[in-house]
């Protein structure tokens, strides 16, 4: 009769008897027989399997799309953004509106460079779209010119191997909307379980200028058509937003220069002069009605260089004398109460960072002060230090910040105090700033509408814990084998 050893619970006791050697193996270790291999060899499978599930299963997964493109259409020149940046200037599509098909053909060689740089395995799953802004919204006003640009170039983007998904004109509001994504997107703070305080984005084009802002006043019942209402993982969000058409800094530097007297302009450096088309002022849309009945064909633009006079023509633009709201900013749009930080992008970064005034904790006079000795230095000295720096943009610089001045403090009405809230961006982690990476984000779906379910624990704290379990269970197969073990290789007892 045998004295079998007593087993461990851990193993069934078909299995635990069976690894025990008969009397007759007395003295050969049990390691050595068929079963204890086989059920070693499965608990070390067992293991490294477990513990590679817990290394593959918890991985972010990889993105949908690996590259996305988006063509920003804008009044003064068209960018390709893939996925971050790649920007390539040609003339903006409106200005083709008597020839659209160049419209296409001006894209062509900026096209051709993305496909060079898009690896070609990935070019039928990169959804291509091209968003126009608020030039080709002033173009809408004669809606055939606009349909014919969008057609030449709808035409030309089809060409491409990329998965093209259309052209079409944002609304202003859409601008400023997928602005604001953007730039909270980029800051991280979306998706915060509990919902951080959100920026708010400024927008300065050629032809448009955007406001948008999440305000605990504003809930949308007062001028509904200044809500977006968003839910981005799993928070609810209840935008601000307004495009004011026509005050880009292009079109509000047209607007300026309606005014005939404005030959001798103090927005101009002293010294500066060139012969001016006045057709090219009033063919804008933003300046229909204000054409005088009898204009010369030209005329000579003389500047004179002085930031207060210059501050009070830009105010006159504006009108701030009918509000039918509770609050307004200009022209009679409802604007609740500023709030929060704001990122203020595209041409409010390139002039106040030529200007060397992208430092917000300057006291606004301090500002006003050095914009106004940019002001008044004469043309000439001007050119001479800057001899690097597109003669168009350089001109215009001391109108650019006294517009931009103006449009934040008297059109938004910001304060002195809430200037500082302001911060002049151009990229935060490394992407531009601007409507393009927010509307490519909402039409390929990135940003989920529920929060996606957050695993229990980090990454590597689940691997870890997964390591540690197996190594546990490793551990308690081996002590269920050691008695056995011990016991085996006594002799058994013949009773
Ligand atoms: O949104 P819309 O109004 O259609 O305009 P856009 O898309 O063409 O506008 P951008 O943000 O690209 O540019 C804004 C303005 O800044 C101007 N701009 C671009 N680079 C500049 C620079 O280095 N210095 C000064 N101005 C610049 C440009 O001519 C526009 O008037």
């Amino acid at each position: 009769m045998f004295l079998f050893p007593v087993c461990s619970p851990f193993l069934t006791s078909p299995s635990c008897l069976s690894v025990f050697p008969p009397p007759e193996m007395k003295g050969k270790n049990p390691w050595n027989t068929p079963t204890t291999i086989i059920i070693t060899v499965i608990g070390i499978i067992a293991i490294v399997a477990l513990v590679t599930v817990a290394v593959l299963q918890n991985r972010h997964l990889p993105q949908k799309y690996k590259y996305g493109i988006v063509l920003d259409a804008g009044s003064s020149h068209t960018s390709v953004y893939i996925y971050k940046l790649c920007q390539i200037y040609t003339v903006g599509i409106s200005s083709y509106a008597s020839a659209p098909w160049k419209a296409g053909e001006s894209l062509r060689a900026c096209m051709q460079d993305v496909e060079q740089q898009v690896p070609k395995k990935r070019h039928r799953q990169t959804p291509l779209y091209l968003g126009a802004t608020a030039g080709m919204r002033l173009l809408k006003y004669n809606s055939s010119m606009s349909d014919g640009v969008l057609q030449a170039v709808e035409e030309a983007l089809q060409k491409f191997p990329f998965s093209y998904q259309g052209a079409r004109i944002l609304s202003g509001q859409e601008e400023g909307a997928f602005g604001w994504v953007t730039v909270n997107y980029l800051d991280d703070r979306l998706s915060q379980v509990c919902g951080l305080e959100t920026t708010g984005a400024l927008d300065l084009g050629g032809a448009s200028t955007q406001i948008s802002f999440v305000s605990d006043k504003y809930n949308g019942s007062e001028s509904p058509s200044n809500s977006v209402n968003f839910r981005l993982y799993g928070n609810d969000y209840n935008l601000y937003t307004h495009s004011f058409l026509c005050y880009g800094k292009d079109q509000a530097l047209l607007m300026t220069q309606s005014v005939p007297e404005m030959l001798n302009d103090p927005c101009f450096n002293p010294g500066y002069t060139a012969i001016k088309n006045y057709s090219k002022i009033y063919d804008s849309p933003c300046l229909s009605g204000w054409k005088p009945q009898k204009i010369p064909t030209h005329f000579t633009h003389n500047g004179t260089g002085n930031f207060q006079q210059c501050q009070r023509i830009v105010k006159s633009i504006f009108n701030f004398t009918h509000c039918k709201y509770s609050q307004c900013s200009f022209n009679g749009i409802f604007q609740p109460s500023l709030q929060g930080q704001f990122g203020a992008f595209s041409a409010y970064y390139f002039v106040m960072s030529f200007l060397n005034l992208t430092d917000t904790t300057m006291p606004l006079e301090a500002v006003k002060a050095k914009l106004a000795h940019y002001c008044s230095t004469p043309w000439n000295q001007i050119k001479q230090q800057h001899p690097e720096v597109n003669e168009k943009y350089l001109a215009g610089y001391c109108f650019s910040g006294t517009y931009i001045l103006t449009l934040l403090m008297e059109g938004y009405n910001f304060t002195s105090e809430e200037y500082s809230n302001i911060k002049f961006i151009k990229k935060i982690k490394d992407s531009d700033a601007g409507w393009t990476l927010g509307y490519m984000l909402n039409l390929t779906n990135m940003i989920p509408a529920e929060a996606p379910d957050s695993p229990l624990l980090p990454y590597s704290g689940y691997v870890s814990l997964v390591t540690i379990m197996a190594i546990l269970l490793f551990i308690l197969f081996i002590l269920c084998l050691c008695p056995l073990w011990t016991r085996c290789s006594k002799q058994p007892e013949i009773v």
